[in-house]
């Protein structure tokens, strides 16, 4: 079957979290935990499932996107001892729920997020499971913001440990990871060349700097577009343009929104668009560009090809939608998500991260950061599996650095 081919495709090709599974399976360190996750269910998510499974959880999985399931990867989990998966591709807003709160269902001891929906939900519709949950995971930037909101006003009731914050997680995956991917998903959908086009990268955050980074490494010219100074002086200094988005939009080929932020491009700016553009999400939801403004001010909508929606303006200008403005990289058609020796880097911090949980069932319900031996535990493994070996600080080194009275 396809989805358990992808899998073992995935599984041959993370190394890391080959090791860790065999860890963990060995001393059974889940042993009759119930885990609860709404992750994007694809091959390398399947991976950390069964490296759970194996270390002795029960698990239940749902989607974290309407879009982003691969059917047969979800099938073929279900199909496995120890894992049940609700997910399923295109699904409305109403049958997402229904199958975030059957992972609920299942009172969970430990939840695993990828922008929150089950933490959110637990707190607003089931306040009475929290009492007996560990903890959770988030792995990605809005999730962590949305915890830290909840957080700041008290209202978080059980730990949570921000994967997405810790160096290997987002050096990698949102900076390498949503470069990578991001131009791959609507290179395949599209078939447009980047080369020689003009790009337009809506944010200078971590996804941001990797996506234009490897945009520009194809030959496109990349102007930036930024809310806070600090990261617009770091863009003009990495030797990009910035502009405002108003005068941004008038020229792109190619505009990519990764801010996690709503109406990034918003009716007035869709009125300016260049002919042709092409407008792709890679941050968050389906809110970084406004669709129901460029329902509004189209007076003809196509199907130009699968993934990919015309809007025609009166003066005879149209732009195109890839994915209904979803996370391109993996809601697109051809979105096979991050290249999976990243998400072997990530999966290693949330399988870890998730043992940290059940292992220190002290800790307190606040955002916690990931252990620093974990996230160094990921580095050493990553570099053992590519045969690279680093210099080792000496004594006399390891003294100089940790005294103050060696001056000039
Ligand atoms: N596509 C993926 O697979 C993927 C991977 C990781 C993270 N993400 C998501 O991408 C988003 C960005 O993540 P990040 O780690 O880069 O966050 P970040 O905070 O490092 O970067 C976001 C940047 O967007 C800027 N910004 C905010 N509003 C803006 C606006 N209106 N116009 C222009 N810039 C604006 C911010 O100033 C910030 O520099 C988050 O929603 C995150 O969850 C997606
Ligand atoms: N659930 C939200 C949140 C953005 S997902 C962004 C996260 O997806 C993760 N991600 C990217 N590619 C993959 C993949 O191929 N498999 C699983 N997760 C991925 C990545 O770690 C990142 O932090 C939404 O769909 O809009």
């Amino acid at each position: 079957m396809d989805g358990e081919r992808k899998i073992k495709w995935a599984r041959d090709h993370m190394p890391v979290m080959e090791e860790i599974r065999s860890e963990m399976s060995e001393k059974k360190t889940l042993k009759g935990q119930t885990v609860g996750m709404a992750l994007h269910v694809e091959p390398k998510t399947a991976v950390l499932v069964e490296t759970l499974r194996d270390a002795g959880a029960e698990v239940y999985i749902t989607g974290c996107n309407p879009l982003s399931t691969q059917d047969d990867v979800s099938k073929a989990l279900d199909n496995q001892k120890g894992i049940t998966s609700y997910a399923k591709k295109g699904v409305t807003r109403k049958e997402y729920y229904k199958a975030i709160d059957n992972v609920i269902d299942k009172k969970p001891d430990i939840t695993v997020d990828d922008g929150g929906d089950l933490v959110f939900r637990i707190h607003r519709e089931r306040p009475e499971l929290i009492k007996d949950i560990q903890g959770g995971t988030e792995e990605t930037t809005t999730g962590v913001h949305r915890l830290r909101a909840m957080d700041n006003e008290k209202q978080l009731k059980y730990p949570v440990i921000a994967v997405n914050d810790t160096p290997m997680k987002r050096h990698f995956d949102n900076i390498h990871g949503t470069g990578e991917s991001t131009i791959s998903a609507i290179t395949a959908t599209t078939n447009i060349q980047i080369s020689g086009k003009q790009a337009v990268v809506a944010g200078y955050g971590y996804c941001g700097r990797g996506v234009a980074q490897k945009l520009d490494g194809l030959g496109a010219r990349v102007t930036i577009t930024e809310t806070d100074p600090n990261k617009a002086l770091e863009a003009v200094m990495d030797g990009f343009e910035v502009e405002k988005m108003n005068k941004a939009i008038q020229k792109a080929d190619i505009l990519i929104t990764t801010t996690g932020n709503r109406d990034v491009v918003r009716k007035e700016h869709l009125e300016k668009i260049n002919d042709g553009a092409l407008l792709a999400n890679s941050g968050h939801f389906n809110v970084e560009i406004d669709i129901e403004a460029a329902e509004e001010i189209a007076v003809e909508t196509n199907n130009a090809r699968e993934g990919v929606i015309e809007y025609k303006l009166k003066d005879g200008r149209k732009f195109y939608i890839i994915a209904e403005g979803r996370l391109v990289n993996l809601a697109a058609p051809q979105g096979l998500g991050h290249p999976i020796e990243v998400m072997d880097l990530s999966f290693a911090i949330q399988a870890l991260s998730i043992q940290h949980i059940h292992e220190n069932q002290n800790l307190k319900p606040k955002v916690h950061n990931v252990p620093t031996e974990i996230d160094r535990k990921v580095a050493k493994n990553k570099l053992k599996t590519m045969n690279i070996e680093i210099d080792q600080l000496t004594d006399k080194q390891k003294q100089y650095l940790e005294s103050w009275d060696t001056g000039t």
